[in-house]
């Protein structure tokens, strides 16, 4: 399988540093409270990429996106330098324009180190709409700034979905390689295609979208020994085996319903083809006059309660399976763990990974945050992504097209 080049490459290839001009591509895109742009993990890792290369010499020229047209969060990236500083040694300077004259004088205007973030890509009428690297290459964004740039590094793995022009139109013009962040998150979240393990290989599957997690098991029957589920989506294989859960019933629209009616046959023929790999709640919490409670799956008779979280013996059972797992993956989250009450699924399973010596991989942009949220070690976890639709992309076995240009250009 091919692979990329990546900044290693780049210094082999490079006499001077301190005479190239790079342009890097982050993913720095992140909630934004009251037109203000929010600290995330995003900033954290992309600005460790931006001081090697400044360390090295290098003139930076950073190209990210923030938001989509029309959105409350598509805002000028003006605002996410000072949030990126928090994170380097050195001034991240900002110019108001993706490309064109004031851009060009702004680039060769950088001496040795510096930093330079250009506006929200998505301001630019090249960027949008997805189409093929080759139309993209040819926009006048492109051609433009690959005049002042001496090569493109792509760190942002959690947008490589897009085909979007920053992302994929410049590797046909400069040399290009892969960031630290792009190289990290590509080998984590493709290891369980690719990566040889000894024992037993477990996936946590959770959260809200029962069509993610289809895709999902289907893609990694093959290669994941277990498959622990709950969940909006576990309890919808739990309406699939009768179970008369799978409702919403304190909300008018009911999110359960609309995808029972487009999934159910298919959740049916995956329970019995892999019904060896797969395991369901065997109890589940629920909210009762403000306190947690909880019920055992063959006790619950008729439609009558939303379940926000696994129950405790569910929570104990799958952490032994973890505890006996060489490799564990986790897409979603167990339960509605932004309420403390109903975290216990969720940081229970993440605290039985981080307390046993199995290779992991925590991803979904929800999900992740739970660790923070309740205080667990990332550093207990081989991995936590940062990428939320290109992490199901590549746990579904879908090529991510700001990947494949990389390596299409490194062959
Ligand atoms: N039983 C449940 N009822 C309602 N919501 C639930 C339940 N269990 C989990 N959730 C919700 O699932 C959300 C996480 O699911 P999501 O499908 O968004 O997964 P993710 O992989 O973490 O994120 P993303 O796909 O957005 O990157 C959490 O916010 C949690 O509150
Ligand atoms: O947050 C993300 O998943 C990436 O930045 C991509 O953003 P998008 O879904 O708006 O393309």
């Amino acid at each position: 399988m091919p692979s990329f080049d990546t900044i290693d490459t780049l210094n082999d290839d490079t006499d001077a540093p301190a005479e190239k001009r790079v342009l890097l591509r982050v993913d720095i895109n992140s909630p934004v409270s009251d037109g203000i742009v929010q600290d995330n993990r995003r900033f954290e890792r992309h600005a460790r990429t931006i001081q090697e290369l400044s360390n090295a010499g290098y003139h930076t020229i950073l190209l990210a996106h923030q938001g989509r047209p029309g959105g409350d969060a598509f805002i000028s990236l003006e605002g996410h330098t000072a949030v990126l500083e928090k994170y380097l040694d050195c001034e991240v300077n900002f110019i108001d324009d993706t490309h064109g004259k004031r851009v060009a004088k702004a680039i060769n205007a950088t001496e040795s180190g510096d930093v330079l973030l250009l506006e929200n890509t998505r301001m630019c009428e090249d960027e949008l709409p997805e189409a093929d690297p080759n139309i993209k290459a040819n926009t006048a964004f492109v051609q433009s700034l690959s005049k002042h740039v001496d090569a493109y590094i792509n760190d942002a793995y959690s947008s490589a979905h897009r085909s979007h022009a920053s992302l994929v139109g410049f590797p046909s013009m400069l040399p290009s390689y892969a960031g630290r962040v792009m190289e990290t998150e590509y080998h984590a979240n493709t290891a369980i295609g690719q990566k040889e393990f000894d024992g037993t290989v477990v996936m946590t599957l959770g959260g809200t979208k029962a069509t993610d997690v289809i895709d999902v098991i289907n893609n990694l029957a093959g290669s994941v020994d277990r498959f622990l589920l709950d969940g909006v989506v576990g309890e919808l294989f739990l309406r699939a085996s009768n179970v008369p859960v799978g409702f919403d019933i304190t909300s008018e629209t009911d999110r359960y319903d609309a995808q029972w009616k487009h999934n159910s046959k298919v959740i049916k023929s995956i329970l019995t083809e892999h019904s060896d790999q797969i395991t369901l709640a065997s109890d589940l919490a629920y909210n009762e006059a403000g306190e947690r409670a909880e019920i055992a799956v063959d006790s619950i008779i008729e439609k009558s309660v939303s379940f926000m979280d696994i129950g405790t013996t569910t929570a104990e059972s799958y952490a032994e399976v973890i505890r006996d797992a060489d490799a564990v993956f986790v897409k979603g989250a167990l339960g509605v763990f932004e309420t403390e009450a109903f975290a216990k699924g969720t940081v229970r399973v993440l605290e039985a990974i981080a307390d046993s010596n199995c290779f992991s991989v925590v991803g979904g942009g929800d999900t992740s945050r739970a660790i923070g949220m309740y205080d667990m070690n990332r550093a207990d976890f081989d991995h936590v992504s940062i990428a939320g639709g290109a992490y199901i992309r590549a746990l579904t076995g879908q090529p991510l097209v700001g990947v494949e240009v990389l390596k299409s250009e490194s062959i």
